[in-house]
Protein backbone atom coordinates (compact mmCIF):
# COMPACT_ATOMS: atom_id res chain seq x y z
CA UNK A 1 0.00 0.00 0.00
CA UNK A 2 1.19 3.83 -0.72
CA UNK A 3 1.60 6.09 1.76
CA UNK A 4 -1.29 7.63 -0.09
CA UNK A 5 -3.47 5.14 1.18
CA UNK A 6 -2.51 3.79 4.39
CA UNK A 7 -4.27 0.94 6.01
CA UNK A 8 -7.50 2.05 8.39
CA UNK A 9 -7.46 0.90 11.99
CA UNK A 10 -10.33 1.63 14.26
CA UNK A 11 -9.71 1.64 17.95
CA UNK A 12 -12.41 1.68 19.90
CA UNK A 13 -11.19 3.57 23.11
CA UNK A 14 -9.35 7.29 23.58
CA UNK A 15 -7.57 5.54 26.27
CA UNK A 16 -5.51 3.21 25.07
CA UNK A 17 -1.90 3.44 26.42
CA UNK A 18 0.12 5.98 23.80
CA UNK A 19 3.19 3.60 22.96
CA UNK A 20 1.08 1.07 21.51
CA UNK A 21 -1.13 3.53 19.39
CA UNK A 22 2.19 5.28 18.52
CA UNK A 23 3.26 2.36 16.72
CA UNK A 24 0.23 2.40 14.72
CA UNK A 25 -0.03 5.90 14.03
CA UNK A 26 3.30 5.69 11.73
CA UNK A 27 1.80 3.14 9.69
CA UNK A 28 -1.60 3.81 9.23
CA UNK A 29 -4.50 5.92 9.16
CA UNK A 30 -6.48 5.96 12.46
CA UNK A 31 -9.79 6.57 13.63
CA UNK A 32 -10.06 6.58 17.34
CA UNK A 33 -13.62 6.41 19.28
CA UNK A 34 -13.87 9.08 22.00
CA UNK A 35 -17.48 9.00 22.69
CA UNK A 36 -18.93 7.25 25.94
CA UNK A 37 -17.02 3.82 26.74
CA UNK A 38 -17.38 1.43 26.34
CA UNK A 39 -18.57 2.22 22.68
CA UNK A 40 -21.99 1.83 21.79
CA UNK A 41 -22.88 -1.08 19.17
CA UNK A 42 -24.64 0.97 16.89
CA UNK A 43 -21.76 3.15 16.81
CA UNK A 44 -18.87 0.60 16.41
CA UNK A 45 -21.22 -0.86 14.06
CA UNK A 46 -20.84 2.72 11.64
CA UNK A 47 -17.12 2.98 12.55
CA UNK A 48 -15.95 -0.27 11.48
CA UNK A 49 -17.24 -0.04 8.03
CA UNK A 50 -14.38 -0.51 5.70
CA UNK A 51 -11.70 -1.12 7.63
CA UNK A 52 -8.51 -3.51 7.48
CA UNK A 53 -7.80 -3.63 11.50
CA UNK A 54 -9.52 -2.88 14.65
CA UNK A 55 -8.03 -1.97 18.21
CA UNK A 56 -10.34 -3.53 20.91
CA UNK A 57 -11.00 -4.39 24.61
CA UNK A 58 -12.52 -7.24 26.47
CA UNK A 59 -16.00 -4.98 26.15
CA UNK A 60 -16.33 -4.80 22.65
CA UNK A 61 -18.21 -7.47 21.30
CA UNK A 62 -16.40 -8.99 18.20
CA UNK A 63 -19.59 -10.77 16.76
CA UNK A 64 -20.48 -11.78 13.02
CA UNK A 65 -22.66 -8.76 13.19
CA UNK A 66 -20.04 -6.64 13.31
CA UNK A 67 -17.46 -8.57 11.40
CA UNK A 68 -20.30 -7.94 8.65
CA UNK A 69 -20.62 -4.20 9.30
CA UNK A 70 -16.84 -4.28 9.06
CA UNK A 71 -16.49 -5.61 5.62
CA UNK A 72 -14.47 -7.81 3.27
CA UNK A 73 -11.23 -5.37 4.01
CA UNK A 74 -10.81 -6.45 7.20
CA UNK A 75 -7.39 -8.21 7.78
CA UNK A 76 -7.03 -7.84 11.55
CA UNK A 77 -8.41 -7.38 15.26
CA UNK A 78 -6.31 -7.40 18.43
CA UNK A 79 -7.44 -7.08 21.65
CA UNK A 80 -5.35 -5.68 24.71
CA UNK A 81 -5.89 -8.81 26.41
CA UNK A 82 -5.31 -12.07 26.98
CA UNK A 83 -8.56 -13.57 27.60
CA UNK A 84 -10.63 -13.59 24.11
CA UNK A 85 -13.88 -14.34 24.94
CA UNK A 86 -15.16 -11.57 23.94
CA UNK A 87 -14.02 -12.56 20.39
CA UNK A 88 -16.42 -14.90 18.08
CA UNK A 89 -13.19 -16.75 16.94
CA UNK A 90 -15.04 -19.34 14.91
CA UNK A 91 -16.35 -16.61 12.82
CA UNK A 92 -13.14 -14.89 11.86
CA UNK A 93 -11.34 -18.22 11.53
CA UNK A 94 -13.99 -18.54 8.76
CA UNK A 95 -13.28 -15.10 7.29
CA UNK A 96 -9.30 -15.27 7.32
CA UNK A 97 -9.33 -12.62 10.03
CA UNK A 98 -6.44 -12.72 11.77
CA UNK A 99 -7.00 -12.55 15.91
CA UNK A 100 -4.04 -10.87 18.08
CA UNK A 101 -4.22 -10.79 21.87
CA UNK A 102 -1.61 -10.27 24.78
CA UNK A 103 -0.01 -13.30 26.37
CA UNK A 104 2.93 -13.07 28.76
CA UNK A 105 2.88 -9.80 29.32
CA UNK A 106 0.58 -9.48 31.91
CA UNK A 107 1.35 -12.73 33.45
CA UNK A 108 3.35 -11.06 36.33
CA UNK A 109 0.64 -8.39 36.66
CA UNK A 110 -1.93 -10.54 37.20
CA UNK A 111 -0.66 -12.77 39.60
CA UNK A 112 0.80 -10.39 41.97
CA UNK A 113 -3.08 -8.83 41.99
CA UNK A 114 -4.37 -12.05 42.61
CA UNK A 115 -2.04 -12.66 45.95
CA UNK A 116 -3.02 -8.88 46.73
CA UNK A 117 -6.71 -9.82 46.42
CA UNK A 118 -6.66 -13.28 48.56
CA UNK A 119 -4.52 -11.31 51.33
CA UNK A 120 -6.90 -8.71 51.12
CA UNK A 121 -9.75 -11.09 51.29
CA UNK A 122 -8.36 -13.90 54.34
CA UNK A 123 -7.07 -10.91 56.32
CA UNK A 124 -9.97 -8.42 56.02
CA UNK A 125 -7.73 -5.51 55.21
CA UNK A 126 -11.22 -3.78 53.77
CA UNK A 127 -12.96 -4.07 57.13
CA UNK A 128 -9.62 -3.37 58.90
CA UNK A 129 -9.56 -0.15 57.06
CA UNK A 130 -12.95 0.57 57.81
CA UNK A 131 -12.94 -0.26 61.06
CA UNK A 132 -9.87 2.24 62.25
CA UNK A 133 -11.13 5.27 60.22
CA UNK A 134 -14.70 4.66 61.97
CA UNK A 135 -13.98 4.07 65.27
CA UNK A 136 -14.56 0.13 65.67
CA UNK A 137 -10.83 0.15 66.51
CA UNK A 138 -11.53 0.37 70.22
CA UNK A 139 -8.20 -1.22 71.72
CA UNK A 140 -5.52 -4.31 70.50
CA UNK A 141 -8.11 -7.50 70.78
CA UNK A 142 -6.83 -10.94 70.84
CA UNK A 143 -9.37 -12.51 68.39
CA UNK A 144 -10.66 -9.44 66.48
CA UNK A 145 -10.20 -8.94 62.69
CA UNK A 146 -8.64 -12.17 62.33
CA UNK A 147 -8.64 -14.64 59.35
CA UNK A 148 -7.10 -17.25 58.10
CA UNK A 149 -3.32 -17.62 57.08
CA UNK A 150 -1.26 -18.87 53.89
CA UNK A 151 1.31 -20.91 56.21
CA UNK A 152 0.35 -24.29 56.31
CA UNK A 153 -2.57 -24.24 54.15
CA UNK A 154 -3.30 -26.44 50.89
CA UNK A 155 -3.89 -23.97 48.24
CA UNK A 156 -5.93 -24.91 44.48
CA UNK A 157 -5.36 -23.65 41.34
CA UNK A 158 -7.95 -23.83 39.20
CA UNK A 159 -6.99 -23.72 35.65
CA UNK A 160 -2.40 -23.77 35.61
CA UNK A 161 -1.86 -22.06 31.91
CA UNK A 162 0.85 -18.99 32.66
CA UNK A 163 -1.40 -17.15 35.14
CA UNK A 164 -2.11 -20.04 37.23
CA UNK A 165 1.73 -21.50 37.54
CA UNK A 166 2.62 -17.36 38.46
CA UNK A 167 -0.02 -17.53 40.96
CA UNK A 168 1.60 -21.09 42.52
CA UNK A 169 5.06 -19.76 42.86
CA UNK A 170 4.41 -16.63 44.88
CA UNK A 171 2.00 -18.40 46.77
CA UNK A 172 4.50 -20.94 47.62
CA UNK A 173 6.64 -18.26 49.30
CA UNK A 174 4.20 -17.90 51.64
CA UNK A 175 4.90 -21.53 53.50
CA UNK A 176 2.11 -23.52 52.25
CA UNK A 177 1.85 -26.77 52.66
CA UNK A 178 0.51 -28.35 49.76
CA UNK A 179 -0.48 -27.09 45.82
CA UNK A 180 -3.12 -28.61 44.48
CA UNK A 181 -4.01 -27.95 40.25
CA UNK A 182 -6.97 -29.09 38.43
CA UNK A 183 -6.85 -28.12 34.66
CA UNK A 184 -7.71 -30.13 31.38
CA UNK A 185 -4.13 -31.49 30.50
CA UNK A 186 -1.52 -32.07 32.69
CA UNK A 187 1.22 -28.97 32.74
CA UNK A 188 4.49 -30.59 32.89
CA UNK A 189 5.83 -27.56 34.48
CA UNK A 190 3.73 -28.25 37.75
CA UNK A 191 6.73 -30.98 38.83
CA UNK A 192 9.19 -27.89 39.44
CA UNK A 193 6.56 -25.79 40.63
CA UNK A 194 5.62 -28.77 43.07
CA UNK A 195 2.25 -28.19 42.66
CA UNK A 196 -0.13 -32.02 42.26
CA UNK A 197 -2.70 -32.27 39.54
CA UNK A 198 -5.56 -33.51 41.13
CA UNK A 199 -9.40 -33.40 40.13
CA UNK A 200 -11.81 -30.46 40.38
CA UNK A 201 -13.69 -32.26 42.82
CA UNK A 202 -10.79 -33.36 44.87
CA UNK A 203 -9.38 -29.51 45.07
CA UNK A 204 -12.54 -28.19 45.95
CA UNK A 205 -12.65 -30.55 49.15
CA UNK A 206 -9.12 -30.20 50.19
CA UNK A 207 -8.20 -26.97 49.62
CA UNK A 208 -8.16 -23.66 51.79
CA UNK A 209 -8.01 -21.06 49.40
CA UNK A 210 -9.14 -21.88 45.56
CA UNK A 211 -8.06 -19.54 43.24
CA UNK A 212 -9.26 -19.06 40.00
CA UNK A 213 -7.36 -18.25 37.02
CA UNK A 214 -8.67 -20.46 34.09
CA UNK A 215 -9.84 -19.19 30.79
CA UNK A 216 -13.73 -18.43 30.52
CA UNK A 217 -15.03 -21.17 27.52
CA UNK A 218 -18.42 -23.22 26.90
CA UNK A 219 -16.64 -26.10 29.59
CA UNK A 220 -15.47 -23.57 32.27
CA UNK A 221 -18.90 -21.56 32.26
CA UNK A 222 -20.10 -21.69 35.83
CA UNK A 223 -18.19 -23.97 36.87
CA UNK A 224 -18.21 -22.96 40.45
CA UNK A 225 -21.76 -23.76 40.58
CA UNK A 226 -23.77 -24.49 43.96
CA UNK A 227 -22.63 -28.29 43.84
CA UNK A 228 -19.04 -26.50 43.66
CA UNK A 229 -19.57 -24.35 46.74
CA UNK A 230 -20.91 -27.49 48.35
CA UNK A 231 -18.08 -29.13 48.12
CA UNK A 232 -15.65 -26.42 49.27
CA UNK A 233 -14.64 -26.19 53.14
CA UNK A 234 -16.86 -23.96 55.10
CA UNK A 235 -13.39 -22.19 55.77
CA UNK A 236 -12.44 -21.85 52.53
CA UNK A 237 -11.53 -18.63 50.68
CA UNK A 238 -12.51 -18.05 46.97
CA UNK A 239 -10.56 -15.82 44.60
CA UNK A 240 -11.14 -15.45 41.08
CA UNK A 241 -9.45 -13.03 38.74
CA UNK A 242 -10.26 -14.99 35.92
CA UNK A 243 -13.80 -13.64 34.25
CA UNK A 244 -16.94 -13.68 36.13
CA UNK A 245 -19.07 -16.46 33.77
CA UNK A 246 -17.10 -19.10 35.62
CA UNK A 247 -19.22 -18.10 38.34
CA UNK A 248 -22.73 -18.56 39.46
CA UNK A 249 -23.11 -15.35 40.91
CA UNK A 250 -26.31 -16.42 42.81
CA UNK A 251 -24.75 -19.72 43.89
CA UNK A 252 -21.52 -17.54 45.11
CA UNK A 253 -24.12 -14.95 47.11
CA UNK A 254 -25.74 -17.77 48.64
CA UNK A 255 -22.22 -19.67 49.39
CA UNK A 256 -20.84 -16.29 50.90
CA UNK A 257 -24.25 -15.54 53.04
CA UNK A 258 -25.22 -19.36 54.33
CA UNK A 259 -21.15 -19.41 55.42
CA UNK A 260 -20.57 -22.37 52.84
CA UNK A 261 -17.42 -20.56 52.33
CA UNK A 262 -15.59 -18.68 54.47
CA UNK A 263 -14.87 -15.44 52.06
CA UNK A 264 -14.68 -14.50 48.41
CA UNK A 265 -12.03 -12.25 46.33
CA UNK A 266 -13.27 -10.96 43.54
CA UNK A 267 -11.49 -9.10 39.95
CA UNK A 268 -14.54 -10.01 37.87
CA UNK A 269 -18.18 -10.49 37.90
CA UNK A 270 -21.32 -10.67 36.05
CA UNK A 271 -22.15 -8.29 34.74
CA UNK A 272 -19.34 -5.57 35.03
CA UNK A 273 -19.67 -3.43 36.85
CA UNK A 274 -21.59 -5.02 38.89
CA UNK A 275 -24.35 -2.95 39.90
CA UNK A 276 -24.05 -0.95 43.06
CA UNK A 277 -26.97 -2.96 44.53
CA UNK A 278 -25.65 -6.30 43.92
CA UNK A 279 -25.69 -8.49 47.26
CA UNK A 280 -22.15 -8.96 46.66
CA UNK A 281 -21.51 -5.49 47.87
CA UNK A 282 -23.38 -5.66 51.35
CA UNK A 283 -21.26 -8.50 52.23
CA UNK A 284 -18.77 -8.19 54.64
CA UNK A 285 -17.07 -11.47 53.88
CA UNK A 286 -16.86 -10.43 49.83
CA UNK A 287 -13.89 -8.29 48.26
CA UNK A 288 -14.59 -6.85 45.21
CA UNK A 289 -12.58 -4.51 42.60
CA UNK A 290 -12.97 -3.52 39.28
CA UNK A 291 -11.30 -5.52 37.21
CA UNK A 292 -7.90 -4.84 37.77
CA UNK A 293 -5.57 -7.18 37.15
CA UNK A 294 -3.50 -6.40 34.54
CA UNK A 295 -3.45 -2.65 35.62
CA UNK A 296 0.01 -2.44 36.22
CA UNK A 297 1.57 0.88 34.33
CA UNK A 298 4.51 -0.93 32.28
CA UNK A 299 2.13 -3.79 31.90
CA UNK A 300 -0.64 -2.25 29.95
CA UNK A 301 2.02 -0.30 28.39
CA UNK A 302 3.22 -3.97 27.31
CA UNK A 303 -0.26 -4.80 26.44
CA UNK A 304 -0.89 -1.34 24.03
CA UNK A 305 2.55 -2.19 21.96
CA UNK A 306 1.61 -5.67 21.47
CA UNK A 307 -1.49 -5.32 20.56
CA UNK A 308 -0.17 -2.82 17.72
CA UNK A 309 2.57 -5.15 16.49
CA UNK A 310 -0.01 -7.71 15.94
CA UNK A 311 -2.19 -5.29 13.70
CA UNK A 312 0.89 -4.32 11.70
CA UNK A 313 1.34 -7.91 11.29
CA UNK A 314 -1.69 -8.74 9.99
CA UNK A 315 -2.12 -5.66 8.09
CA UNK A 316 1.22 -6.57 5.87
CA UNK A 317 0.06 -10.66 5.79
CA UNK A 318 2.63 -11.78 8.49
CA UNK A 319 2.20 -14.27 11.26
CA UNK A 320 1.07 -12.07 14.13
CA UNK A 321 3.50 -12.03 17.17
CA UNK A 322 0.78 -13.66 19.48
CA UNK A 323 -1.76 -14.96 17.55
CA UNK A 324 -4.51 -17.53 18.38
CA UNK A 325 -4.26 -20.35 16.46
O1 LIG B 1 -8.00 -10.81 29.63
C1 LIG B 1 -7.31 -9.93 30.11
O2 LIG B 1 -6.26 -9.55 29.59
C2 LIG B 1 -7.73 -9.24 31.36
O3 LIG B 1 -8.89 -9.73 31.86
C3 LIG B 1 -7.80 -7.74 31.17
O4 LIG B 1 -6.50 -7.29 31.11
Amino acid sequence: MSNSEKFKVFISRSDMPESGVDILKKQCDLKVWDGPMPIPKADFLKSVQGVNGIYCCITDKIDKELLDAAGPELKVVATISVGYDHIDVKECKKRGIKIGYTPGVLTDATAELTLALLLCTSRRLPEATHEARTGGWVSWAPTWMTGPGLADATVGIVGFGRIGQAVAKRVKSFNTSQLLYFNRSERPEAKEIGASKVSFDELLSKSDFVICCAALAPETKEMFNRNAFKKMKNSAVFINTSRGGIVDQNALIEALQNGTIRAAGLDVTTPEPLPLDSPLFKLKNCVILPHIGSAAIQTRSNMSEMTANNILAGLNGTKLPAELD
